[in-house]
């Protein structure tokens, strides 16, 4: 590792938005293939090398894949304990990660299951005294449709309550070109009213400007990706404008919106855009293990694009911490503790 490569390792990051089974590693893939030989899944299939790119279908055939391989409770744990070790290995001191709950007819896996077991994936490497702090978003697969998206706003609503702060919100995803967001209003309504934090998947690809118009008015806590939200890129004045009143921040993630092709390379990121406009836009990876990226390369990778120096990438970290769905105490301790690792970063 060079120098940069060090100072992008011990920036102390904020990560926001990862799907669990997104981010599964190489190492925690061949496991999972070990454990599975007769499904003939090779690593080839679940991620996406330096270089490559994907449509967007692709991508989604690649979770697919994943999910043959991640169906037990076993699994999930394995799964959720390792990429939390990862993150925080490369310097993520708060990690919010999502899932869509999932049942399996084939091992007895139940949604309820699910969940408990990311929590208690969780706790453990709290109890292993891991340096960082985890919290779960549960997600609403948009395929599924209104009933599904109700049901799982309802366990996200129990788990809120009994998980001890580690549930705070739900995420909207899955393939945007599937289903429309006006079908699952009244479940993201409800989830809002209930004091669960949204974010969504908006503006992914282009199509989807009355459906980003009709969320934006809930409005959510967080957009995920907004790639088509400003004029420029067929978005409009308007939309920007509901974002900027609504003061939402942008999860941004380069390399996944390079490599499955929704923007043509890395200078064209709207990252630009946001952060021209001094709107708060945090890094993120998106999924780490499919992309085969880490959050320190997605900051460096944003830094070389744009030119910014390590003092305006501390400046972006630390801004991250205002955007997270924890309450103020917790954002305290985060702050200070950025505090704390400055003089070690800048050394
Ligand atoms: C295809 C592509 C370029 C991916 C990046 N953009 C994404 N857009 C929407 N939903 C996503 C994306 N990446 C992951 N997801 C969601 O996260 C799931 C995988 O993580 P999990 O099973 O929820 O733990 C996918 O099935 C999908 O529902
Ligand atoms: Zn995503």
């Amino acid at each position: 590792m060079d120098n940069d490569d060090v100072f992008y390792r011990e920036l102390p990051k904020v990560e926001l938005h990862a799907h669990l089974n997104g981010s599964v590693s190489f190492q925690t893939i061949e496991k999972l293939i070990s454990r599975k030989p007769h499904l003939n899944i090779e690593h080839s299939m679940t991620a996406i090398g330096k270089g490559q790119r994907r449509t967007l279908d692709e991508c989604f055939e690649v979770f697919k894949v994943i999910h043959k391989l991640v169906d037990t409770e076993e699994d999930i744990l394995m799964v959720a304990t390792d990429v939390i070790r990862e993150f925080a290995a490369d310097g993520v001191k708060y990690l919010e990660l999502r899932s869509t709950p999932r049942e399996e007819k084939d091992t007895g896996l139940t949604k309820k299951n699910y969940i408990e077991t990311v929590i208690k994936a969780i706790q453990q490497c709290k109890n292993e005294g891991v340096d960082i702090d985890v919290r779960f978003l549960v997600a609403i697969d948009r395929r599924n449709g209104t009933e599904v998206a109700m049901e799982t706003v309802k366990l996200a609503e129990e788990f809120m309550l009994s998980s001890d702060g580690l549930v705070l919100g739900l995420d909207l995803s899955g393939d945007p070109t599937v289903g429309h967001g006006k079908y699952l209003l009244p479940a993201l309504q409800r989830a809002k009213n209930c004091g669960l934090k949204l974010s969504l998947h908006l503006s992914e690809v282009p199509s989807q400007l009355e459906e980003t118009d009709l969320l934006l008015n809930l409005p959510p806590d967080r957009i995920g990706h907004g790639t088509f939200l400003h004029p420029e890129v067929g978005g409009s004045q308007s939309l920007v404008d509901k974002v900027v009143k609504n003061n939402i921040p942008l999860e941004l993630c380069l390399t996944s919106n390079v490599k499955g092709q929704t923007v043509p390379c890395y200078s064209k990121h709207h990252f630009n855009y946001w952060y021209q406009l001094g709107h708060p836009s945090v890094i993120c990876t998106d999924d780490k293990g499919v992309f085969c990226t880490d959050l320190s390369q997605e900051y460096q990778l944003a830094a070389s694009t744009f030119g910014l120096s390590h003092k305006a990438v501390w400046k972006l970290s630390q801004q991250a911490i205002d955007c997270i769905f924890a309450p103020d105490d917790v954002k305290q301790q985060l702050k200070q503790k950025w505090k704390d690792l400055h003089l070690q970063v800048f050394k």
